[in-house]
């Protein structure tokens, strides 16, 4: 029998990819990861940790390995929440591309900006600009969460259960499409 795929969520800081991550595995009764707490459990020490001490860089290397570790270990049955900056390494992309269902899920800018605002454990928004940072950052990536997505959800003006309703929705018909005879 062919596999259930698995779930993966993408987006940037703030879209709600771990909050709706989790919301969508109780409700498909699946596996539920969240990639930065995958990393900071092989790490033994947290993201901000990881990137004081290793650069972007380390940290870059450290998701690579646990994306292919978790998405290539013949898991199956599970919804993977990522971390915004995943689809900038080529290699992640084609893991991303390879079987799974990608969600992205999209949020303005100044939802971002709102939404990222009450926590200080994301590095790159330790800036003077985390708006200016936030919107760079969206130009470079949209199109990259775009070119990987099997699905697109928009997540602005929604309460976290409407957004995980309306992407348990739209998994449904993606799969039903997908084994329906023509
Ligand atoms: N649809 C939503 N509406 C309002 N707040 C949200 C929504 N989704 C997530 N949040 C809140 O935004 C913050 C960031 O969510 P999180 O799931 O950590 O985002 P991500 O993993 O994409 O960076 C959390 O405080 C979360 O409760
Ligand atoms: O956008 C990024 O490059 C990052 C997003 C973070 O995850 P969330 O998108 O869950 O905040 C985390 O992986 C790290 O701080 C880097
Ligand atoms: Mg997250």
């Amino acid at each position: 029998m062919k596999k259930a795929p698995n779930i993966i969520l993408v987006g940037p800081m703030g879209a709600g990819k771990t909050t709706i991550g989790r919301l969508l595995s109780q409700a498909m009764g699946k596996e539920f990861y969240d990639l930065d707490k995958v990393i900071e459990d092989n790490a033994g020490a947290d993201i901000p940790w990881i990137f004081e001490r290793e650069g972007e860089d380390g940290f870059r290397k450290r998701e690579t390995q646990a994306l292919s570790s978790l998405v290539q270990s013949d898991k199956e049955n599970c919804v993977l929440a990522t971390g915004g900056g995943i689809v900038m390494r080529d290699e992640n992309r084609s893991i991303l591309n390879d079987g799974s269902v990608v969600v992205y899920l999209y949020a303005s800018v100044s939802q971002q900006l709102y939404r990222t605002s009450k926590s200080s454990h994301r590095p790159l928004l330790q800036t003077g600009d985390p708006k200016a940072t936030l919107r760079k950052l969206f130009e470079v990536r949209d199109p990259l969460y775009r070119e990987v997505a099997t699905l697109v959800v928009e997540t602005d003006a929604r309460h976290p259960k409407s957004v995980a309703n309306k992407v348990l929705d739209a998994i449904k018909r993606h799969l039903n499409t997908e084994t329906s005879i023509s």
